[in-house]
């Protein structure tokens, strides 16, 4: 179990204020929610805690380590998934998960290899090319195959978008069973919330900055309703809380 701390961070991209003076504090084995709008910060914060960029100011330490110092400490124990992941062009998506099975030297990763493909109803496709599938059955393949790794910090940037409703629901539970069972901390950016998804923590950014930080338990009591039957209700009620209060962290 990893425990993340990102201290003060601040990213500018150019003159662009993209995240401003960020501190987070994410247990070990936790499931966090990272929502805002389009623009609000989220892919940059990930690919800061994915060592893809390094933040302008302030820093994040993962495990005790920090991402600037211990990039190579690091690295293996971090999946990302961006939203658009890539493949190879002339590997199907069961050589990939070979490929990747031979570069972290796994052992018997064949029946979990298997049971991914089932898990993410891809097992009747694992011999076809991944540019043969749709987006949502990329963004599977993506993630089965950083699961395949078993990382201890799994990141994924909005990883609800490409999937239908069912698919949604599905992954938003996949992902709290993996804490609980995997003891894996899990950060997600999405600006959606399906319906059943039950994170232990939810972060709420908008134009860089956080304006909520807090256990879902005390976001549900707050906002009771706001995620089973209108999934976007959440976040203007959070937008219009936040143009006067200021913003808490719990
Ligand atoms: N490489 C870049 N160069 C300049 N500006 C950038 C770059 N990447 C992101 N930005 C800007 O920084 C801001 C935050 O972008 P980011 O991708 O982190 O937001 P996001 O919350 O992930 O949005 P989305 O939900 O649309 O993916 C946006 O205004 C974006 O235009």
């Amino acid at each position: 179990m990893v425990h993340v701390e990102v201290n003060d961070l601040s990213v500018k991209y150019g003159s662009y204020q993209a995240l401003q003076h960020v501190s987070l504090n994410i247990p070990g084995g936790e499931y966090w929610i990272l929502l805002g709008e389009n623009g609000a910060g989220k892919s940059t914060l990930l690919r800061c805690l994915a060592i893809w960029m390094r933040p302008t100011e302030g820093s994040i330490a993962i495990d005790g380590y920090n991402t600037e110092h211990d990039e190579r400490i690091l690295r293996s124990r971090i999946k990302f998934v961006p939203d658009t992941p890539a493949f190879y062009a002339e590997l199907t998506a069961w050589e990939h998960a070979e490929l990747v099975a031979t570069l972290h030297h796994l052992e018997d990763w064949n029946i979990h290899a298997q049971k991914l493909f089932q898990l993410f109803s891809l097992d009747q496709h694992k011999n076809a090319y991944p540019a043969s599938y749709s987006r949502g059955m990329q963004y599977k393949l993506a993630l089965l195959l950083s699961l395949l790794v078993k990382p201890d910090l799994l990141l994924l940037d909005e990883p609800f978008g490409p999937l239908d409703p069912a698919s949604q629901s599905q992954l938003a539970t996949v992902l709290g069973r993996l804490c609980r069972d995997e003891h894996m901390t899990v950060i997600v950016s999405t600006h959606l919330l399906p319906e059943s998804i039950q994170p232990d923590h939810l972060v709420f950014l908008n134009q860089g900055r956080i304006l909520l930080d807090q256990s879902w338990d005390m976001v549900i009591e707050k906002y009771p309703g706001a995620v089973s039957s209108l999934p976007y209700r959440l976040t203007y009620s959070l937008l219009e809380d936040s143009a006067g209060a200021e913003f808490s962290h719990e």
